[in-house]
This record gives structure tokens, sequence and C-alpha cells, in this order.
């Protein structure tokens, strides 16, 4: 496995690659890797000839009281487990090589943005379509994998790829929870044992919403009330959204005439979570 910490020389890499008529798969991460990401990397490394690992903490996608400083890392640890999972390369650049003096130029998408959490993370989408748009054009993959958890990180991805042509295939992979439910998350790092065990009041409450729907009930503020109900009964848990939307545009939904996502951003303490469902009929 090579770790290359310059971009050139990744590109350069990739163009071998290539040139061997071997196929790139793609995982682009902020390390501190758990299941989820492995997940991730194992369905490159089924999918392609040689598996790319990025790692970097991309400050344009943060907020400015948002938590860059305190994103976990944990480099070494990263390192052992992606040679585990048959990575070829590890990409990590650091911000001067992503940003460098007078850097200028952005992508940002006009509709998706404008929803769950990109209402609460203004920037965070632009930072997202930006850093993942110089990150394949320097590692120039043919499939990149991206997990579901962010669901709404996952349509940008989509749509950004549709709408500028950049011939990559996307990849979702399902959200890998922990056995009480919780989707597996860096930042789960953050809680006490104690909000570790209330956090599984998320996956609980999408769980109900399904029930619901199930049964027949068909009104999204039912439903969100209930979500609401289970999720605050949890010390501390402040509810930043909770909405039912089309999952092909995110608008909200009033009732339930066919599948719908469910999307939740909830802090526990000062932790913010996300996590989703969609909901089927
Ligand atoms: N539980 C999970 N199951 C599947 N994919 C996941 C999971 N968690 C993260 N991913 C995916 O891994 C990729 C890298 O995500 P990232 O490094 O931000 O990890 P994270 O654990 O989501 O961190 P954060 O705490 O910032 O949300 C993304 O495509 C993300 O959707
Ligand atoms: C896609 C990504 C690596 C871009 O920085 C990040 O948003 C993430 O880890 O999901
Ligand atoms: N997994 C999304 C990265 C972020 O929250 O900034």
């Amino acid at each position: 496995m090579e770790i290359i910490s310059d971009k050139a020389a990744m590109a350069a890499r990739s163009e071998a690659v290539r040139l061997e008529g071997k196929t790139i798969a793609f995982v682009p991460t902020m390390g501190y890797l758990h299941e989820g990401h492995l997940s991730l990397l194992k369905k490159g490394r089924s999918l392609c000839d040689y598996l790319v690992l990025s790692i970097f903490v991309n400050p344009t996608q943060f907020g400015p009281n948002e938590d860059l400083d305190a994103y976990p890392r944990d480099e070494e640890r990263d390192q052992k487990v992606a040679r585990e999972a048959g990575v070829d390369a590890i990409f990590m650049p650091n911000n001067e090589m992503m940003y460098g003096p007078n850097y200028q130029t952005y992508v940002a998408l006009e509709k998706l943005p404008y929803h769950l959490c990109g209402l609460s993370r203004p920037v965070h989408f632009r930072g997202v379509a930006t850093v993942v748009t110089k990150l394949f054009n320097i590692v120039r993959p043919h499939t990149a994998i991206f997990g579901e958890k962010d669901f709404q990180q996952l349509a940008v991805i989509r749509q950004m790829v549709k709408d500028l042509d950049f011939g990559i295939e996307i990849i979702g992979g399902p959200t890998v929870r922990e056995p009480d439910g919780l989707a597996m998350s860096s930042r789960n790092a953050y809680l006490t044992p104690e909000q570790r065990k209330d956090a599984a009041a998320l996956y609980k409450s999408l769980n109900q919403a399904q029930e619901m729907v199930s049964a027949g009930e068909k009104s999204a503020a039912a439903i969100l009330e209930k979500a609401s109900e289970t999720i605050l009964a949890v010390p501390g848990a402040e509810i930043d959204y909770a909405k039912l939307c089309d999952p092909a545009t995110l608008d909200d939904v009033e009732a339930i005439a066919g599948p719908a996502l469910m999307a939740l951003a909830v802090k526990i303490g000062a932790t913010r979570l996300i996590d989703n469902k969609v909901l089927e009929p």
C-alpha cells in the first residue's frame, strides 16, 4: 500500500494504473475509519482493480463555529486498517496542497443544498462539492463509493456528476450500524457513555416511523410528532431537523404517497448526529 500526500504523485499513479488498462475505485473520507468506511472499501475492492482511499479533513465544508479543529484523527490506525482492507493507495494531502494561496474556485449546486443539513450548515455542500471535484480530478476514478448515511451528500454528488459530465459511476453503500442501531460515525467518539446509550433514540424513531407508515399512517405531521417525542425524551437532546421528504428532490412531503425519506439531525449535548431511512408504504 502506497501513502501519497502529493497531488501530482497521486495523479501520476492513477495515470499509470489506467495505462495498464486497470479500473480505479475511490472512497473519499475524513479518516478515523470505522466499519461504515470499511463496508465502502470492501465494495470498492470487489468492483475495481485498484482501490484508492482518501483521508482529508476538508476545511471548506466546516462553518466557522463547527468542529474542524476537534475532528478526531488517528493516522497510524487508519493506515493499518486500510492495509488490512486491501487499499492500494491512501491519498492524504494537507490543506496547502488542496487550497494553495489565492484559491478562489468553488462548485455550488442550486437546489439540493437548500434543504436538510444545507440549511443549518450553509457552506457545507459547497465545500463538499468542491473538494470532491478536486479529488475526482486528482484520483481520476472509474467508480466512487459514498455512504447512504450522508443521504443528502450522496444526492449532491450524483447530481454534480450528472450535471458536470464527470463520467464517474457513483455507488451508494447502506448505513452500517452499531448493535443498538446507532449509525456508525466518526463523531460518535465525542459522546459520553451515557449520551452514547441515549443516541440509539434516532434509530428507534426511524423504526417507529416505519411501523406507523406500515400501519397505514399517511400524515407526515403525525409521524414527525411521534419522532420528536421519542428523541426529546433523551436528556439534552435538541432537534436540528426531523423531516419527511421526497428522496429525489428533498422537498417536504405532507402525506405519504410513496417511498419518503425520513431525515434527522439531532444534537446530543454538543454532538450533532444525522441519520435517515427511506420509509416504504
Ligand atoms: N455508518 C456508515 N455506514 C456507511 N457509510 C458511512 C457510515 N458513516 C460514514 N459513511 C460514509 O463514509 C464516507 C466518509 O465519511 P466520513 O469520513 O465523514 O465519516 P463519518 O463517520 O460520516 O464522519 P462524520 O462523523 O463526519 O459524519 C462518506 O461517504 C460517508 O457517507
Ligand atoms: C465526501 C467527503 C470525504 C468530502 O470531504 C466528506 O464529506 C465525508 O467524509 O463524507
Ligand atoms: N460525513 C460528512 C462530513 C461532515 O459532516 O462534514
